[in-house]
């Protein structure tokens, strides 16, 4: 039972001896066993860059809402989850979230041959404006690469805890599916209706999750006692979570832990969640030999599209329930 969430230092792995490396996998390894959440510290993503993309989410939510819906997320062109979301559109509380978001992924072409030929719908290009500029240079350029080159040592870690080769997940992640948001959320009443947060109760869908708060609380994390554990923002760090395909991955020796945000901090809260899934045809099944698996297999891409589907309102007409069951 955990009342508040681990920190992690991540220098000692980065720029540590294979000693340091493995000790600080081990530290992940029971932590992700354990809670399911930890703060990275040590990162090497410079705060200056991390507090510019704020200031590139502050004016991109700024904008008229008929500006922000040129790009709405069901209008997409490439049909790949890419764009925006307006309030209440998301659907984890019952009444609808009170946020709005901005999602980009791997920027790949539209002729991509896994997207044209093999229906790996979710790969493509993003949903850029156009009246922003150096929105799309600090956004994807310098930040989001710089969070998927962080994920691929955060999944190195994960492979030492697990005792498989360090690079284990390299081969499954050359195109790997990373979901970036940019998440604004306004205040709500510190009497506020249950039935209406900023986000609802869930767990996230992909392999694990990258997280940067602004300075305002709002997240809260779900111990086995039931209780809510507040993840107070901890500056210069990020907020990582195991989402469901690696606890699936992991026939559950990782956990995939529910969490939520409430914003009453009286003012607005903006937050920057990674998501970091494998390539689209990856296919996840348990991954020890010496385990009855508890999931049946499922093709990473896939198991993602039919969680979008359940989450998202644009998607909801022809939508298939996700297969997100136990064997
Ligand atoms: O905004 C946050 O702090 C967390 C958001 C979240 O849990 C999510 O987008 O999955
Ligand atoms: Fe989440």
């Amino acid at each position: 039972m955990f009342t508040q969430i681990p920190l992690i230092d991540f220098g000692p792995f980065l720029h540590g001896t294979d000693e340091d490396r493995q000790h600080v996998a081990d530290q992940i390894g029971e932590v992700c066993h354990n809670v399911g959440f930890f703060y990275l510290s040590n990162h090497d993503v410079p705060s200056s860059l991390v507090e510019r993309v704020y200031k590139e989410a502050e004016r991109f939510f700024a904008q008229s809402i008929e500006e922000k819906m040129k790009l709405y997320i069901g209008s997409c062109p490439y049909k790949n989850n890419r764009g925006y979301t307006p309030m209440l559109e998301e659907k984890l509380s019952p009444k609808g979230d009170l946020k709005e978001g901005f999602d980009l992924a791997m920027e790949l072409p539209a002729d991509d041959q896994d997207r044209t030929d093999r229906d790996a719908t979710l790969y493509g290009p993003n949903f850029w404006p156009e009246n922003l500029p150096g929105f799309r240079e600090c956004i994807y350029d310098e930040y989001y690469l710089s969070m998927v080159v962080l994920g691929h040592r955060v999944l190195e870690a994960f492979a030492l805890s697990l005792h498989l080769p360090f690079d284990y997940f390299k081969s499954m992640c050359r195109k790997p599916m990373v979901t970036m948001r940019l998440l604004h959320y306004p205040s709500q009443p510190i009497v506020y209706d249950e039935d209406q947060l900023g986000c609802g109760a869930h767990t996230d869908y992909e392999c694990f999750t990258l997280l940067s708060q602004s300075n305002q609380s709002g997240l809260q994390v779900l111990n086995n006692q039931g209780q809510w554990v507040n993840a107070t923002p901890i500056p210069n760090t990020f907020v990582v979570n195991i989402g469901d395909l690696m606890q699936r991955w992991t026939n559950d020796q990782f956990k995939s832990t529910t969490h939520r945000v409430i914003n009453t901090s009286g003012t607005e809260r903006y937050s920057i969640p990674v998501f970091f899934g494998p390539d689209f045809f990856a296919e996840i099944k348990c991954l020890s030999k010496d385990q009855i698996p508890k999931y049946e297999p499922v093709v990473a891409g896939k198991y993602l599209i039919g969680r979008f589907d359940d989450t998202y309102q644009y998607r909801q007409t022809n939508s298939q329930s996700s297969p997100n069951s136990t064997l």
